[in-house]
Parts: structure tokens; sequence; C-alpha cells
């Protein structure tokens, strides 16, 4: 008889089998329904011998109800799923749903019902239908989609429909998208950039695994060299991947694409439409879909032939995810690289030393890019010792930062300011009685945002209105503002250069691609003079305007007892001062501290990155630290918090002893309280050697916990909260 196992999309479940009818032919890989009591579920076919299981005897097996008209996951993909379960101690199912991760596509094709303005006006204007119509204007989607792009109910839009101002277009799910034209408008390379190129070409080509790091400084122009490993594959007729940090990038890229390639890449990220996202996995299934840019999530699509992935800025840490299967993208890229058997290049100015010391240990091929395109030179870097020259009381800018950017404006250059905190205060206070506005969910301060005048939670979102009195002694207008976000540093430029443009850049201000598009848009035609700007700011972005960067506080980032923050404030600063004097005009980075003496700011003072590098390796190597041993976490939470350190005591007491790993706690989280629920930690140090996953997953195996208690772990974790 025919039997087969399946993986279903349910991580309570084992796998399970079932007997396939006459007449449906399946292969490893397919996905099908089955039915499970009297629902249905999901599955995967997965061979047997990979995915053990009770052999359930065939008169017992129930039959599968029908495959999925969707392509088989082919063999590399099903490896990927079966190496990330196992390597960050995650449920099967919980990782091949990220695969699945569009349930419309896997219903198949036939064609939706769309919508879009026909340009008539409604016999009667209301304001709701008014503003339906504006935002209309060029879109086309199903009446949900519509209704919440422009924020109207749907009935609004069905009254349009009635009134023949929307008309109904019948799409095909399962359009390709428009190919990319390899030669559409190649650049002419610098000889440097040239041989860099010419080795991703040859790896695609070769069709091996090749994990290479592309170690470039900000402004040499990785994009355009590794965009001709991207054309190779195009002509080799395969597919690409590459990875962006964030979302807010994928407009910049977006038109650089376009530009080399005659059209935009398919899109992939959370943020999506449905309708976007189930067109995008069928047709990167199907092949329709040549290169997909996206976020982490990209990384599970069903590519039917991939041919190489990038993986851009590959050190930001948003690459690694923290809740869900707790992966990171960088990694797992690689070895998707390494099951698909092709080359994975990892682009960044500032690589994590990670990926450095796999270049050095030989396994990641190193190509440099050592000198800026077009004979832009580095800026000068300027150390501004704040213990020396402190900004006027109430003040953050200190007075040579304000007279360079003065000189900025002068001239009709832009300046950026960066500071890495959303909002107007980090901490708002009542200056009557010392009253601290916290989350009431998480054990967090609310950072007031004076732009929305509110107060919000960082963690878990929690918003209320700013008060006008204080909630505990009653007391009007007296809540302080303690500390600088940038909202606060771009009223202080108002105030010093009234007549400057400011704008304010964060994930705030730019929650839209549209928004993100308008400011870009803005500052390339130099209708911004300063921009006041987060992290978001450091990345990415091309301005040639641009010669003034002042980093309002070097200082901040080095706070807190993260086992990355020297690392992540190097590159954190390293990129932002990247975007200064990046064309034809040269570049100025003033950099504010009260620690000019601290390893970070002196190595960024005297470019010397070696020497950055060489000693956080030290400190690591002495710490055990990775990459020369390993982390873990196991994050024990709930809403109760006796049962949380309960839960966390019996698993601190079960510990194994060994000589290859220590384990540390449990102690309350720093963050001891997250969206209503108690936290505790406990952290894992192991040698590289040690069976790390096997020992954690043999620990906490056997151990039983109240339903409501979560344990997470968190393998190589980079969030210590
Ligand atoms: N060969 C070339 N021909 C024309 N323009 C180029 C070339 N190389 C780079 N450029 C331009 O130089 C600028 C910097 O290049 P790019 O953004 O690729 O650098 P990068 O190394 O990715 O920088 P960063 O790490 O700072 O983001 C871009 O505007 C790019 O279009
Ligand atoms: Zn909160």
């Amino acid at each position: 008889m025919n039997r087969v196992r399946l993986l279903v999309m349910n991580a309570a479940l084992g796998p399970l089998d079932y007997r396939v009818p006459d007449g449906m032919s399946l292969e490893p890989g397919s996905i099908v329904v089955a039915p499970l009591g009297p629902r249905q579920v999901t599955g995967i076919v997965w061979e047997s011998e990979r995915l053990p299981g009770t052999e359930v005897p065939d008169a017992r097996l129930r039959p599968l109800l029908g495959a999925l008209p969707v392509p088989p996951l082919r063999a590399p993909l099903r490896r990927l799923i079966e190496w990330t379960a196992d390597y960050y101690i995650a449920s099967m199912a919980s990782v091949a749903r990220m695969a699945l991760s569009s349930s419309a596509a896997l219903r198949g094709g036939g064609t939706i019902t769309e919508y879009r303005l026909t340009g008539a006006l409604p016999p009667r204007m209301t304001p709701q239908r008014d503003a339906a119509l504006s935002a209309l204007d060029g879109e086309q989607g199903t009446i949900r989609e519509l209704a919440d792009l422009a924020g109207v109910s749907e009935a609004v839009l069905r009254g349009l429909v009635n009134a023949d101002c929307l008309e109904a277009v019948e799409v095909a799910i399962d359009r390709p998208f428009p190919a990319p034209r390899p030669d559409h408008a190649p650049p002419d390379l610098s000889p440097g950039q040239q041989e860099a190129a010419d080795r991703f070409v040859d790896a695609v080509k070769a069709r091996k695994f090749a994990p290479m790091l592309l170690d470039g400084v900000t402004g040499s122009g990785k994009t355009e060299t590794y965009f001709e490993g991207v054309a190779e594959a195009l002509r080799l007729g395969r597919q690409v991947l590459v990875l962006l940090p964030e979302i807010a990038l994928t407009q910049n890229f977006l038109k650089r694409f376009e530009a080399r390639f005659g059209v935009a890449p398919t899109v992939w990220h959370s943020a999506q439409k449905q309708s976007d996202r189930r067109r995008a996995w069928r047709q990167v299934s199907e092949g329709g879909a040549s290169v997909v840019v996206g976020a982490r999530s990209a990384l599970f699509l069903p590519f039917r032939d991939l041919g190489l992935i990038v993986v851009d800025e590959a050190h930001e840490i948003s690459f690694k995810q923290d809740d869900g299967v707790r992966y990171n993208a960088r990694d797992v890229a690689v070895m998707r690289a390494r099951f698909e058997r092709i080359p994975a290049i990892l682009a960044s100015a500032t690589p994590a030393l990670e990926s450095l010391q796999m270049a050095e240990a030989g396994v990641y091929e190193k190509i440099d890019l050592p000198a800026r395109f077009g004979g832009a030179v580095l800026p000068d870097i300027r150390i501004l010792d704040l213990r020396e020259e402190s900004p006027p009381r109430g003040r953050w800018l200190a007075p040579s930062l304000v007279k360079a950017m003065e000189e900025r404006l002068e001239r009709g250059e832009q300046s950026l300011l960066f500071l890495n905190r959303r909002g107007y205060a980090p901490l708002t206070l009542c200056r009557q009685c010392g009253y601290r506005f916290q989350c009431p969910n998480c054990s967090a301060w609310l950072v007031e945002h004076r732009l929305t005048r509110r107060l919000a939670c960082h963690h878990c979102g929690h918003q209320v209105a700013s008060p006008e009195a204080c909630p505990e002694c009653g007391e009007k207008d007296c809540l302080a503002a303690c500390g600088p976000g940038v909202e606060r540093i771009a009223d202080e430029v108002a105030e010093i250069f009234p007549d400057a443009r400011t704008a304010v850049v964060t994930s705030d201000t730019l929650s839209s691609p549209d928004k993100i598009g308008e400011f870009v848009d803005a500052a390339q035609a130099g209708e911004i003079d300063v921009i006041v700007g987060t992290q978001l700011v450091t990345k990415g972005y091309h301005f040639p305007e641009l010669t003034l960067v002042g980093v309002v506080d070097a200082d901040l980032g080095l706070e807190g007892g993260d086992l990355r923050a020297a690392e992540r404030s190097y590159q954190q600063i390293a990129q932002v001062a990247g975007r200064a004097g990046r064309a034809a005009k040269a570049g100025e980075v003033l950099i504010q501290t009260r620690h000019p003496e601290a390893p970070v700011i002196a190595a960024l003072a005297a470019y010397d990155r070696d020497a950055f590098y060489e000693a956080e390796s030290d400190a690591r190597r002495n710490a055990g630290a990775p990459p020369f041993g390993r982390w873990a976490a196991i994050i024990v939470s709930s809403e109760d918090e006796a049962e949380a350190a309960e839960a966390a005591r019996k698993i601190g007491g079960s510990a194994p002893r060994l000589d290859d790993i220590a384990v540390y706690g449990p102690a309350p989280a720093p963050l001891s309280m997250l969206r209503s629920r108690y936290r505790y930690r406990l952290l894992i140090n192991a040698r590289r050697s040690a069976a790390l996953q096997q020992t954690i997953r043999e620990w906490l195996g056997p151990l039983d916990h109240p339903q409501s208690v979560r344990v997470g772990v968190d393998i190589d974790p980079y969030s210590f909260v």
C-alpha cells in the first residue's frame, strides 16, 4: 500500500502517517491536506527515514484529502528546515511554517477581483469618499486592502463601486513578474570593483557552495559590484535572493536595482499586502520571480532554482529574529547556500566579528574594496570631548558642532545628526513629586513623543496621551523631560537655526515605503538642510550634498551589559560617518563623547579598524564569547510571577554539570516584565566543541511546567534583555 509520512503544520503534533489515495501522485516536499480528527491540517510529505515516528499499521491509516496545486518544496529547502529546527532548538513545524508563509498562495491559481478608480466622480461627494478617491489614485487591490489603504470602511468603497467610481478587474493570481535585464545598464567598474565583480560572476557560474565576505569601505560601490553577480545569475536563468536588514532600505534599493536592470525586483516582507505576498510566493516557486529582495523571512521562500544569495549590511543585528524561531538570517543564509550549492555574498563596511573570523579561518573568501568610488575620500573624523567643551545648559550640541553646521548651512550643504533614541526624551518625570511614567506592561519607562503628544513604551507599544497634570500629585504643567531624543535635538536645531529645514528620521516618522521615498527624494533634491535621525539613517543612503555628520552621544551605545555593545557602537558610528562626503565634496564627522579614551572612540578617530577588531577579539577570546566560544540563553516567562520564578528555579536546579558548558542564573531578566509577562533568564557559555544543542535538549526535554509558562531557547543570542 502507498503511504506517506507528513510534517504537519502543528508544533504540538509529531510526524503523522497517511494513506495516499489511488491516483494521487506525491513526492517528498509535496504539500497536502490531511484529516485530523474532525479538522484538516496542512502537511509536507517528508522522507520518513529523516522524520522518525511511530509506525501506524496500514489498516489504521486515514487517506489524505488532497494535494495542493503548488510545486513540492525542494530538497535543499527541506534540509534547511531540518537544520534550522535542529540548530535553534525549534520545532520543525514552526520552521516549515515560515516556508509556507502565504496560505493564500497554497490554494493555487485562478483569479481574484481587484478594484481600481475609473476617474468618474460620485454624484454625491462626502468627506470619506473624497479621502478615498485621493488615497486610491493609482492603486489597485481587493476592497479590504483598498479600505485599509484609504483608511475608510469597506462600505464606503462599496458605495463607490455602485457609483461606478471603482471598477472591478479580474486579476490572475500568479502572473509572473517582469524579468530584470542583466545587460540593461551595466556600470563602468573601477579596476578594484571589476576584480571583485569577476569573482562573483565566476562563483555564480561555478554553481558551488562559496561563502564570501565583501568587505568594502562605505561608498566603495559594494552594491554595484555584487549586482554583477546578480546579472550573471540572470543570464543563466537562475534566481537571486537579496536580504536587507530593514524594510526602510527597500525603497532605495528598488530604485538602484531598476536603474541597473530596467525593472524593479520582487519584494518580500511581512508588511506587504496579502495579495502581493501570495503572488510573490507563487512566482518564486514557479520561477517567475527572478530576483527577490526582502527581509529575513524571504530566506525560507521556495525558490525553484536559486543561483545566488546576497546579505547586504550583513553585520546588522536586525537579521537576528527575537521571537518565534530565534534564528540569525545571516547564518541561515550561508546554510541555505550550502544546501543549494551556490555562492552567498555577505556585504558590509563593518563586518561582524564572527564573519571576519570565518574569513580569517579560511572558511569564507574575503573580497576587499578598500577605496571609495570615484576618488571620493573618507571623511575627517574629529572627537569633541564634552568634558572640555560642553553645550550650554539644557542643550546637547557643543559649540563647535553648531559652528560646523552653520558653515554647512551657509554653503548650502547638508548635515546629519545621529542619536539612536526615538522620541523627545527617554524619561519623563514630575518636577513636583518625582513621579516617573512607567509602562504598565513592562519594566520600562515611557518615552515622550511630542510630535504625536503621547507617552509610548518602546517594548510593547503601549501608548497614552501626554497628561496635563501629574497622575500622582495632580500638579499641572509639571512634566520634566530628562535627556534627549531625536525630537528634542530637532527642537534645539530649530532654536539655533530657525530657517533651517529639518527632517526627523525614525521608524515613527518614516513608517511607510511612501514616506521613505518622499524623504529620500527631498534629501536628494536638497530640500532638507539638517537630518536628525536614529540608526535608520546610518546605512544605505547616498546624499551627495551631505558633508557633515554629528554623532550627538557616542557613549550611548556603550551603556548596558550587552556582549556586543562595543562592536555595535563601532559599527553604527562608522556607518553613520560613512554617510558624509560620498561625492565630490569632502566630508567631516564630529563625535561628541565623554570618553575619548574608550577603545571604540579612539579607533574610530584614528581610522584604525584593525586595532578595534583586535582589541575586541582579545576581549571576547578571554571571555569565551563568540566567535571563540558560544552563548545560549533560556528565557522563562509567565504572567504569574511565582510560576515564572518556580519554573526558572527548576530549570536552574537541573542544569547539567559539564566541563565545557557553564550555566549562569536563573536571574530576573534586565527587562523583568515584558508585555505583562514576568521574565527570568539563564545564560549558558559553552566551548566551541561542546554539544550545546544536544545538552540543552536533554536538559529541558524531561522538565514539565504549567501551561502558562513559556520556555524559550535563544542560541547565539543578540539580545541580553
Ligand atoms: N562603478 C560605478 N559607476 C558609477 N557609479 C558608481 C560605481 N560604483 C559606485 N557608484 C556609485 O557610488 C555610490 C556608492 O556606492 P554604493 O552605495 O554601492 O556603496 P556601498 O559600498 O554600498 O556603500 P555603503 O556601505 O556606505 O552603503 C552610489 O551612488 C553608486 O551608484
Ligand atoms: Zn511596555
